[in-house]
């Protein structure tokens, strides 16, 4: 098939995990008879210092008319200035909303080879296989903002239509998962909680296959840590899934480990890892690229509907995850670069099996 795929590399090790996340693109386009066509838009710091725009009109309208967008992270301290006019997360903020992509997927499970690098070192971690399902428009980020000389405020709204949108999408995922969806809230505080909460209750009437429990978020922080095999969906608004998906990151081992799908009503999805810009490592090549090259593996499925090809790369990431090399994060002392190539090895040899069992026959999806 053929497909224009925008990347928007951003800043930090935004654009070395890019880097390896389209070296894998291009290598399962090859093996596998696909058309892949790559056209790089800026984001973000890098963006802002160019053209003094998170995100430039060009680059946005490029993303609504491709059929899938690649990003590496965005942000940094060069525009970390609390009192800046403008900021490179304003542009990501702008590219969901432009995209309409108010479904943000997180799927966390622990390799059982990292098992160990987990704060928790026991049985518990062998049944981990969550779907977060986090709204991604709305809320906090989205509402109006105020600055006064001592005070600021930040509108959390939300609409029952935004949430029976993104609880639709959740429940549709449980019914091909364990079908079980926990709903996040903080209804004893929060008015926007009370309607989320009341919103997707009416929604689960129409699953009566799939179970609905509600869980606040602060005690949601902690089973998360003491029974996360108990969780098939989780979904929840767009500021409390931002944090449980990076405290979730730490059960699989590494926030480097996990990739994220953001989709909508419109054709384009929005593929990035849940990191952001690791400042701390950006520039030294020894970021690990595993949550974008799995992120690629989700537009292969979600966007282009490749599922064996998204299969080939989480299969040629187990591979590496399992005998190595391993990235610094991870506990070893491989770059980017060679971990790009263990997977681009493994995808190599598994190709190659399946052409040898299928003649080809298979080879143009
Ligand atoms: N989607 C995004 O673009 C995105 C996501 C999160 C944060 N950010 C931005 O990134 C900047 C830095 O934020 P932060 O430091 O709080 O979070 P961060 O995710 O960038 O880094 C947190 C920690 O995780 C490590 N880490 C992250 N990705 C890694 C990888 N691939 N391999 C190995 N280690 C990795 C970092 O080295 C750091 O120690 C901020 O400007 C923030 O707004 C952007
Ligand atoms: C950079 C920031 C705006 C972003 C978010 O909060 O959504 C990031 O933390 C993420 O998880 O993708
Ligand atoms: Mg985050």
């Amino acid at each position: 098939m053929k497909a224009r795929i925008v990347t928007l590399p951003g800043d930090g090790v935004g654009p070395e995990v890019t880097a390896a996340a389209v070296a894998v693109l291009e290598a399962v386009a090859t093996h596998y008879g696909h058309e892949f066509a790559f056209d790089e838009h800026l984001i973000g710091g890098a963006a802002i210092d160019a053209t003094g725009e998170p995100l430039p009109a060009g680059a946005l309208q490029a993303c609504k008319a491709s059929d899938a967008v690649l990003l590496g992270a965005v942000g940094g301290p060069k525009w970390s200035d609390p009192n800046a006019k403008v900021r490179p997360e304003q542009g990501l903020l702008a590219l969901r909303a432009g995209l309409g992509v108010y479904a943000n997927l997180r799927p966390l499970t622990v390799h059982p080879a990292l098992a160990t690098l987990s704060p928790l070192k026991d049985e518990k971690l062998k049944d981990v296989d969550v779907l977060f399902v986090r709204e991604l428009t709305g809320g906090a980020y989205f509402g109006a903002k105020t600055r006064g000389a001592d005070y600021a405020t930040d509108e959390c709204r939300y609409t029952e239509a935004e949430v029976e949108r993104v609880a639709r999408r959740a429940f549709e995922l449980a019914r091909a998962r364990r079908r079980h969806v926990t709903s996040v809230d903080k209804a004893n505080v929060l008015e926007t909680s009370r309607l989320w909460r009341r919103t997707v209750a009416h929604v689960a009437a129409d699953y009566p296959d799939v179970t609905l429990e509600h869980q606040l978020v602060d005690s949601m922080a902690m089973l998360l840590l003491t029974r996360p095999g108990s969780y098939d969906v989780v979904v929840t608004e767009n500021l409390f899934g931002d944090i449980l998906t990076d405290e979730a990151a730490a059960l699989a081992g590494s926030l480097g480990l996990l990739p994220s799908a953001s989709i909508g009503e419109g054709r384009t999805g929005l593929y990035e890892p849940i990191h952001g810009s690791a400042p701390d490592i950006a520039g030294k090549g020894v970021a690990n690229p595993v949550g974008a090259i799995l992120s690629t593996a989700l537009l292969l499925r979600h966007s282009l509907q490749l599922e064996a090809e998204a299969l080939a790369v989480e299969a040629a990431v187990d591979h590496v995850l399992q005998h190595g090399p391993r990235s610094r994060d991870l506990g070893g002392h491989a770059g980017t670069a060679d971990v790009r190539d263990a997977v681009l090895a493994a995808l190599a040899d598994r190709a190659g099996t399946e052409h040898a069992f299928f003649g080809g026959a298979r080879s143009c999806g």
